[in-house]
């Protein structure tokens, strides 16, 4: 039954497992960094492509002919066969000497290549400039050597391949070996580096945000947005006023305020005033912010970088590395594995500030379990399953809410406000609902109520050093931290239990729990907008892709402490919207933004977003509607509801956009409220998630039963038995694509209409013919 929901959802679910791989156990013993060295499944989704050399990337410019060149080297020596001129200019590139002078000058076989091609076209089908043609003259009447032409085919391979001329200043523009210095404003500061060491659940956080929440002011930046609202929530609730910054949000701790008094009197309607009114409200002293939205403009007295060893995380590290090297704090406290100090130890050598280690220690046990769980029937109140793809997530709810327990579900692509509830609703001790089905998006930091967390798997996606993704065993850090959420100190469990779903999964768990994560040796990089800039302006026809490839090929890293992150988001982003005419910077701006790109749905109208920006048109709340056809129903099927998480994907990214380009995107309050209201939509269906999943078994079974009638259809009629009209086939085809999902119901209305306008478009056009004709 399941097999044929996860047919459905495969088309939407980011993080299914590939069908064309199978597992491979594999017993060689590889080190591979942050992963396990011991037997283990790997199984790779691409094959790693030869990224070739830095020649690769660039493609010859073309090279227009001077207007001036008309004929005048004919008049001085006469008219030049065109097979004469071919024949010394093959006779050129075959020589080795001009391949030994070309490596001199920057182009190796490739681009020597490439440069003669375009040379030689050049040559033969334009007028040759005067001295050109006058040296091939020369040549060809023993005046001349063919070696004289190199200086002019230089000429000719500086203009095909710009960087020739520039690539001493590329390199410096990418020379990132001394990040430090790229933060002058940190650099005059006297800063305290105080890093907070130790396993999960001992107390870190906790104390950095003793002094937090004593300061003058101050920032917590953290990995998560369910984690920096906890720490906004906690602020505020402790009496320290304290705003919330997330890559989409800004809510002040006024509204805090205002939310919860108005919460405890049951004021609805005038908190709904005050949200629409929004008042100029003023920034508080203290700040929760996700690390990539850190300000390095701002001054604190206290700054927390919670989670110190994502900074060696191969996507976001950069972010850990600008707010550890760029926040303007007078103390720096970083919470973190201990794993990480002693490369934060040789970056603080690197500006010179001294850094002091407190050790902490776990406060409440953790047992690993004996045994594995077995079977769901073995759920008890406290539980947290923890699933690696959504797939699983919807089949284990499903049958333990079968066995009578209510479920609180969270995972990654869901609304933050969705998150919230789920976790407050199985936090909260009077709750009937005990048990809890989650990805590791509750993995870093957040403080549930769990008694003991069941991996139902141990394989996760991951991105390789080279970009690539792979299917591996999680890493002993990533093992360790969701392990840690179980016990949490101050919960209703004075000790916490991990085990796994499978048997034959519990001896692996054992090995990673015993183990110390693996240190953090580099911290990530990435090329600013500055850097792209300069690099566009040496290089005005390469694409921003092309432009980042060629960054990271010619950047220099310090690799005793950096490593570029990976950059394929970015260029995938850049990609999509190259043939968009923007300014540089806006489109770097764009291609910053936080897309999942597996949703076909947000790329598209992300596409659409900056095509209207291109144009110069405002992205106004009108205009969103329809793109994202709202207002949208209640979700009836678990494809309805994976859809409605892309709309919310998109109200985010107006939100990102709105911030970096207030004036384009200009109805935020709008839609925000939309979110509001979406946020609730979705919160409704998953407090609702089984009858979700049971409308789409449903469906899906309809959908058999209606293919097996179409299969009887084509049957008869071949027998000539069945009459069909053609509309009512059609018909059958669209329901035959709602029930696989492979479009929603929303998206068929879409279709239907579009197919009508155009249609009648058609119609209006033939019509115009027909009386033209006439
Ligand atoms: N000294 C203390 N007094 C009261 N509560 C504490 C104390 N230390 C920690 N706690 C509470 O224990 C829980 C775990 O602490 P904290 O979140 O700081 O752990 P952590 O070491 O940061 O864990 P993780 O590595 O998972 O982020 C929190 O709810 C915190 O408020
Ligand atoms: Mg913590």
């Amino acid at each position: 039954m399941y097999k044929g929901l996860s047919r459905i959802l495969s088309c939407y679910c980011s993080e299914k497992i590939p069908q064309y791989v199978s597992p491979v156990f594999t017993s060689v013993l590889t080190k591979r960094k942050g992963h396990l060295g011991y037997l283990g499944y790997v199984f790779k989704r691409t094959k790693k492509h030869d990224k070739g050399g830095l020649s690769t990337l660039f493609t010859p410019v073309p090279v227009k002919p001077n207007p001036d060149d008309i004929n005048v080297g004919e008049e001085f020596t006469g008219r030049l066969k065109k097979q004469d001129l071919l024949k010394i200019l093959n006779k050129f590139y075959q020589k080795p000497e001009i391949r030994s002078l070309a490596s001199e000058n920057g182009l190796d076989d490739q681009l020597l290549h490439q440069a003669f091609l375009s040379f030689r076209r050049h040559c033969l089908e334009h007028d040759l400039p005067p001295d050109i043609h006058i040296i091939i003259s020369d040549i060809l009447h023993g005046a001349g050597h063919v070696d004289d032409l190199f200086p002019y085919f230089l000429r000719h391979a500086r203009l095909a391949f710009p960087h020739l001329d520039c690539l001493d200043d590329l390199k410096k523009i990418s020379d990132l070996r001394t990040p430090a210095n790229w933060y002058p404003q940190a650099r005059h500061l006297n800063r305290k580096i105080v890093f907070h060491a130790g396993p999960t659940n001992s107390g870190k956080t906790y104390h950095a945000l003793e002094r937090f929440l004593t300061a003058k002011s101050g920032v917590y930046c953290g990995p998560l947005k369910l984690l920096a609202t906890e720490i906004y929530h906690k602020s505020n609730s402790k009496g320290t006023p304290c705003d919330l910054i997330t890559g989409e949000e800004r809510r002040h701790a006024t509204q805090y305020q205002t939310l919860t008094e108005n919460i405890e009197t049951d004021n609805s309607t005038e908190t709904e005033n005050y949200l629409l009114s929004e008042p100029e409200l003023t920034p508080s002293s203290h700040v929760a912010c996700t690390v990539e939205m850190t300000s390095l403009n701002d001054t604190y007295e206290v700054a927390i970088i919670d989670e110190i060893q994502m900074i060696g995380d191969r996507g976001r590290g950069w972010a850990w590395t600008r707010a550890v090297l760029g926040l303007q704090a007078d103390e720096i406290h970083l919470c973190g594995e201990a794993g990480a100090i002693n490369l934060i130890e040789e970056i603080c050598y690197t500006t010179g500030e001294e850094i002091e280690v407190r050790t902490y220690k776990r406060l409440t046990e953790l047992k690993v379990e004996d045994s594995a769980l077995g079977s769901l029937d073995n759920v008890r109140p406290g539980d947290c399953i923890v699933c690696f793809n959504k797939n699983d997530i919807y089949s284990v709810s499903r049958a333990i809410e079968q066995r009578g327990h209510e479920v609180a579900v969270i995972y990654g692509s869901l609304p933050p406000g969705t998150k919230l509830a789920q976790a407050n609703k199985f936090n909260d001790p009077d709750s009937s609902c005990k048990v809890m089905v989650a990805t590791d998006a509750i993995g870093l930091g957040i403080n549930l109520s769990i008694r003991r967390i069941i991996f139902y798997s141990l394989i996760k996606p991951v991105v390789n050093e080279d970009g690539d993704k792979e299917m591996d065993i999680i890493s002993i850090s990533q093992a360790l931290q969701i392990a840690g959420r179980a016990g949490r100190y101050g919960s209703a469990w004075e000790t916490g239990y991990v085990t796994t779903y499978r048997p034959e999964d519990l001896a692996t768990l054992k090995t990673l729990l015993s183990k110390p994560p693996d240190p953090v040796t580099q911290a990530g990089l990435h090329p600013t907008a500055e850097q792209m800039e300069l690099y566009a302006y040496h290089l005005p026809h390469a694409s921003l892709s092309s432009l980042m490839d060629i960054f990271v090929h010619l950047c220099t890293v310090d690799d005793s402490l950096y490593f570029m992150c990976n950059t394929e988001a970015f260029k995938f982003l850049a990609e999509m919207i190259q043939h968009v005419p923007l300014p540089l910077r806006a489109r770097y701006v764009f291609c910053c933004a936080p897309i999942n790109n597996k949703l076909p749905f947000v790329c598209a109208t992300f596409l659409k977003m900056v095509r209207q920006y291109s144009r110069n048109e405002p992205i106004t709340k009108n205009w969103l509607s329809n793109a994202v056809d709202w207002p949208v129903p209640s979700p009836k099927t678990i494809m309805d509801l994976v859809h409605l998480e892309a709309v919310f994907d998109v109200l985010e990214l107006y939100l990102w956009l709105s911030y970096r380009f207030p004036d384009m995107f200009p109805d935020v309050k709008l839609v925000r409220d939309m979110e509001a209201e979406l946020d609730s939509i979705i919160q409704q269906g998953i407090f609702q998630i089984t009858r979700l999943l049971r409308n789409s078994e449903q469906i899906l079974k309809d959908g058999q039963s209606s293919e097996e009638s179409y299969g009887r259809g084509k049957k008869s009629m071949r027998m000539g038995h069945l009459q069909t009209k053609g509309d009512e086939s059609k018909g059958k085809l669209s329901e035959m694509l709602v029930a696989k999902g492979l479009i929603t119901p929303q998206m068929l209305k879409k279709l239907q209409q579009e197919l009508s306008t155009d249609n009648t478009e058609r119609g209006r056009k033939k019509t115009n013919t027909r009386n033209r004709r006439k």
